[in-house]
């Protein structure tokens, strides 16, 4: 495996692997790997023949009162992870090389960016719209895997792959969850014991949701109030940043439920930002 920091040196390694007809698979992310980034790299690994993870803490996602300078980082681990999971090549960049003086080119998928994470945290998804051309005009894979916790920016992703015309095939990867549910996230790391244990009230609230449907509930506003209920009454550091149900291809608010939807929460367990999901079709 090797490390390679610098753009030119990804694009002369890139240009030997296509004259060899080799496809590339690539797995973007911001370090601090854990067991979903490695099923990531799994899914991608078993599609391709040479494998690039990509590790790049994007400031350019993160608003300026976001966990920019706290977001974990170990370098060292992740690469004795990266080795074992197989990896062939992480591109790891440094900032400045990324974003010179002088950057002025940003990528906006409009309407799909409007709702859930894309409401609450501005210019988000334009940074990882963003990064991600970039990652993908430097590495130029044949697939990329992104995860389903991040649904909103798989289907960015997705969409931005599908208007820009890029001959690159987008996969999600299911969520991997800790024994007790809790979504595995880098952020988990920011929590307290006591925090921690009451996380769990993110995969248990939309539990609650998934029952209420499959019992016959098609109301999307019955169920947002019944999974904020239950966020409210069953934890002490629990804040909702949203609740919300939508139509999972065409992002859009539905009051009937019916086809595939989404349903994503963003919860703050003291000052961590948890985000978590379901996709259903009905
Ligand atoms: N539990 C998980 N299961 C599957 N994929 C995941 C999981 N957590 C993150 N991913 C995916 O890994 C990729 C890189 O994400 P990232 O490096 O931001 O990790 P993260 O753990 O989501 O960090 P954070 O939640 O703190 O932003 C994304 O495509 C993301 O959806
Ligand atoms: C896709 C990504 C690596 C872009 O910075 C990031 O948003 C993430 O880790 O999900
Ligand atoms: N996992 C998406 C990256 C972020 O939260 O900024």
């Amino acid at each position: 495996m090797e490390i390679l920091k610098e753009i030119n040196v990804v694009k002369e390694v890139i240009k030997k692997i296509k004259s060899n007809n080799q496809s590339i698979g690539f797995v973007p992310t911001m370090g601090y790997l854990h067991e979903g980034h490695l099923s990531l790299l799994k899914k991608a690994k078993e599609k391709s023949d040479v494998l690039f993870l990509s590790i790049f803490v994007n400031p350019i996602q993160f608003g300026p009162n976001e966990d920019l300078d706290k977001y974990p980082r170990d370098l060292e681990r992740d690469v004795e992870l990266a080795k074992k999971a197989g990896v062939d090549y992480i591109f790891f960049p440094n900032e400045l090389k990324m974003y010179p003086p002088g950057y002025s080119t940003y990528v906006m998928v409009e309407k799909f960016t409007e709702g859930l994470c894309g409401a609450k945290r501005l210019g988000h998804f334009k940074g990882v719209s963003t990064i991600v051309l970039k990652l993908f005009n430097i590495i130029r894979p044949d697939i990329a895997v992104f995860g389903k916790k991040d649904a909103q920016q798989l289907r960015v992703i997705e969409k931005m792959v599908e208007d820009l015309n890029l001959d690159i095939e987008i996969l999600g990867g299911e969520i991997v969850r800790e024994k007790d549910g809790l979504a595995l996230s880098s952020r988990n790391k920011y929590l307290t014991l006591e925090e921690r244990k009451e996380a769990v009230v993110l995969n248990k609230s939309l539990e609650l949701a998934e029952l209420l449907i499959y019992k016959g509930e098609k109301n999307s506003n019955v169920i947002i109030e019944k999974v904020e209920e239950f966020i409210n009454s069953n934890s002490n550091f629990g804040k909702i940043d949203y609740v919300e149900i939508v139509d999972y291809k065409n992002f859009e608010k539905i009051s009937e439920l019916s086809g595939e939807i989404l349903i994503a929460i963003a919860v703050y367990i003291g000052n961590t930002r948890l985000i978590d999901n379901r996709i259903l079709n009905l």
